[in-house]
C-alpha cells in the first residue's frame, strides 16, 4: 500500500458538536503531513438498542463502516464525557468489532484519543484513559501528546498528555481556544507521522 492509499480514521460521536469541531481539528494535523484523514461517526443508540435514526445521517460525516476500521493505517477515536467515561453510542460501537479482534486487523497501528466535557474538571482524563482500554485489547499503539508541545503547561482549558480534551461548558458554547485546538491538530499530527515512520521502518525490516 502506497502512502497515497493509506488513511488516519478519525472516528467519533458528538451530540451537539463540540467533539465534531475537535475531530475536525485533528483531520487538519493529520492533512499537513500530507495523509488523508477520513472522518467518521456512529449513531446513537436507544434504550432497546434498534435503529433510531436514518441509515445516513442528515449532516456531517458519514456512519463509519466496518471496512473504514479494517483499513485504516492508524485511528484517532473521540467522544464526549459522560459520566466520567466515552458515551454509550462509540462503546456500542466498538463492541461489534469482535470480528476484526480476532484476525488482529487494528494490531500495531497507531491510535490515539479526544473528548470533550462540559466541566473543566468532569472527567476527561478518565475518559480518555478508558478510551485507551479497548485500543489496547485491539493491539493498538497508543499515542499521546508529549509535553514537547507548549500549550499543554499553558493551557487554562483542555489539554491532556492522554490526549486532546476540550471544556466547552455547561451550555456547550464554549469555543475551542487556541491552546485546546492547537493540542488537537498536534494529536493528528503526531498520529500521523508515527505512522508514516512505522511504514517507512518496515519497509527496512528485512523479510
Ligand atoms: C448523560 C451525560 C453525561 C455527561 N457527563 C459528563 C461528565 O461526567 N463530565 C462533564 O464534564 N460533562 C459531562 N457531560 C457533558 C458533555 O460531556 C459535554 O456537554 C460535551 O461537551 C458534549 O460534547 P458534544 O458537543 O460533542 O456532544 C455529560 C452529558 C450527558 C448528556
Amino acid at each position: 500500500m502506497s502512502n497515497a492509499e493509506r488513511y488516519v480514521l478519525v472516528l467519533y460521536y458528538s451530540r451537539h458538536g463540540a467533539t465534531a469541531k475537535m475531530a475536525r481539528l485533528i483531520a487538519e494535523g493529520i492533512e499537513k503531513t500530507g495523509m488523508p484523514a477520513r472522518l467518521r461517526t456512529v449513531p446513537s443508540v436507544s434504550a432497546d438498542t434498534q435503529a433510531s435514526q436514518p441509515a445516513v445521517p442528515e449532516q456531517g460525516a458519514v456512519y463509519c463502516s466496518e471496512d473504514d476500521l479494517r483499513n485504516c493505517s492508524a485511528l484517532v477515536l473521540g467522544s464526549p464525557t459522560r459520566f466520567g467515561n466515552m458515551a454509550a453510542p462509540l462503546k456500542y460501537f466498538i463492541d461489534g468489532t469482535s470480528s476484526l479482534w480476532l484476525a488482529g486487523s487494528l494490531a500495531n497501528k497507531p491510535a490515539a484519543v479526544f473528548t470533550s466535557t462540559a466541566s473543566l474538571h468532569g472527567g476527561q482524563e478518565s475518559t480518555l484513559l478508558s478510551m485507551q482500554l479497548p485500543l489496547m485489547h485491539h493491539g493498538m499503539l497508543l499515542a499521546g501528546l508529549p509535553y514537547t508541545n507548549p500549550e499543554l503547561t499553558e493551557t487554562r482549558g483542555g489539554g491532556t498528555p492522554y490526549g486532546a480534551s476540550h471544556h466547552a461548558g455547561a451550555d456547550g458554547a464554549r469555543g475551542l481556544d487556541k491552546h485546546e485546538a492547537a493540542l488537537c491538530r498536534a494529536l493528528g499530527e503526531r498520529v500521523a507521522l508515527l505512522t508514516q515512520q512505522l511504514h517507512a521502518g518496515a519497509a527496512h525490516v528485512p523479510s
